[in-house]
């Protein structure tokens, strides 16, 4: 390990990350990606006058004063602009239909009486206007924001069938350990199955990162050094867990360095994580600690949102309050494993040490508590 790195002097090295570029993608597959091109309004919003209501539509000022109101026919969602409308009669209409311009008010069945609006109709109502919500060539969606469900049905109604999206990360994970043996075999009672390769496959799963090589390498430096080079050769993002502390048997840090030179930084003043290590690259290389919780807290605050900004878009952490305001550690910013309350807020979910991840079951993201005096609130870092 090197001289220990603040968060924020950690942040300027990741800070240096570049999107990675742009791709046009069919609609549908652009779920959960990053906009690279704005959705523009090809047409006013609504497109026409829209009836809001199942009812009738009539010009209000034409009514008779008294009894019933003549129909002069049904006017349907989908249905071209009918003729004009005889004065004082209505259309009965229907939600989603062109209200027509001679019109001027729509009136819900429900609030007919005797076969005319009752009086408490107001001129105008359950009209939907014409551009009211979005001029023609409105930008309605800015380069930069995630594509969710919201932003599909944007794209679809201006006619997009495709998309331009940042690219995604390609990512490779590579665990160490002679200690840890695959989950489908039986362990010797001095080894432990592997949990971190799947916990950081679930993770990039959920986020819908490419995983394009996931291996585990034994204490054999030979080895390990051919599974870099292959995962190096195939992604954009090289995750690798343990052996990058100062043991007899931790030789990451000396078999990337012969591949990639001197990392950006190796320790940061954080716990749990302190021996997390960077390289720049291409390909950008995060060497988490081997403790259990320190991946999952070292991948929550610093891989994800580098990700993030390779794909095009910069996370910035919602500021939260806890249940409890947690006592800052000395020195350290404090990864702070927490689990949602039944109340909404944040309650601290410490582990027992950051290789006990049972205790971490139920958590839903980090915060981040700076060292040395208290805080009210804090950046929260949510798992995918
Ligand atoms: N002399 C020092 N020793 C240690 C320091 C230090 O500063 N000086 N730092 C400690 C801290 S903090 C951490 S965190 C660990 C990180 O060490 P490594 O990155 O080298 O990780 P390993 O030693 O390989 O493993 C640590 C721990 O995690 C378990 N592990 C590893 N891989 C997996 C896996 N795939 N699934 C589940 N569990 C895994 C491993 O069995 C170890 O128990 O170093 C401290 N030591
Ligand atoms: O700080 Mo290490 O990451 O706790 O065990």
């Amino acid at each position: 390990m090197d001289r220990l790195l603040t968060l924020a002097e950690a942040d300027a090295h990741t800070a240096s990350l570049r999107p990675l570029g742009t791709e046009t993608v069919a609609l549908a597959a652009a779920l959960g990606r990053t906009l690279a091109a704005p959705i523009s309004a090809d047409r006013p919003f609504p497109p026409y006058r829209r009836a809001m209501m199942d009812g009738i539509a009539f010009a209000a000022d034409t009514l008779p004063a008294t009894g019933p109101v003549l129909f002069a026919g049904l006017h349907a969602a989908g249905d071209p602009p009918p003729g004009a409308l005889p004065p004082g009669q209505a259309w009965e209409i229907m939600t989603g239909a062109v209200v027509p311009d001679d019109c001027d008010t729509v009136v819900p069945y429900e609030d007919l009486d005797s076969g005319r609006p009752a009086a408490s109709f107001k001129k105008g109502q359950f009209i939907h206007d014409a551009g009211s919500d979005a001029d023609a060539g409105a930008m309605l969606v800015a380069a930069g924001n995630s594509i969710g469900p919201v932003e599909i049905a944007i794209a679809a109604s201006v006619g997009l069938t495709e998309a331009e999206v940042f690219r995604r990360a390609k990512v490779a994970i590579l665990s160490t350990g002679d200690e840890a043996v695959p989950p489908d075999a039986t362990p010797q009672p001095w080894e432990i199955r592997r949990s971190n390769g799947p916990m950081l496959e679930a993770m990039l799963t959920r986020r819908g990162s490419p995983i394009v090589f996931h291996d585990h390498a034994p204490d054999d430096p030979a080895i390990c050094g051919r599974q870099l080079d292959e995962a190096l050769a195939s992604c954009d993002v090289l995750l690798i867990c343990g052996g990058i502390s100062k043991g007899k048997k931790d030789f990451i840090r000396g078999l990337l360095e012969e591949r990639l030179g001197k990392p950006a930084f190796h320790g940061v003043e954080q716990r749990p994580g302190k021996p997390l290590a960077f390289w720049s690259g291409p390909p950008a290389v995060f060497a988490l600690p081997g403790n259990p919780v320190s991946v999952l807290a070292t991948f929550t605050r610093h891989v994800l949102p580098a990700l993030s900004r390779l794909e095009g878009r910069e996370f910035s952490p919602p500021r939260v309050r806890m249940n409890e305001v947690p006592t800052p550690l000395p020195k350290f910013s404090w990864l702070l494993t927490v689990a949602t309350g039944p109340d909404g807020t944040l309650l601290a979910r410490p582990p027992g040490n950051s290789g006990d991840f049972i205790s971490v079951a139920g958590s839903c993201g980090i915060v981040e508590v700076p060292p040395g005096r208290p805080a009210d609130t804090f950046d929260f870092h949510p798992f995918p």
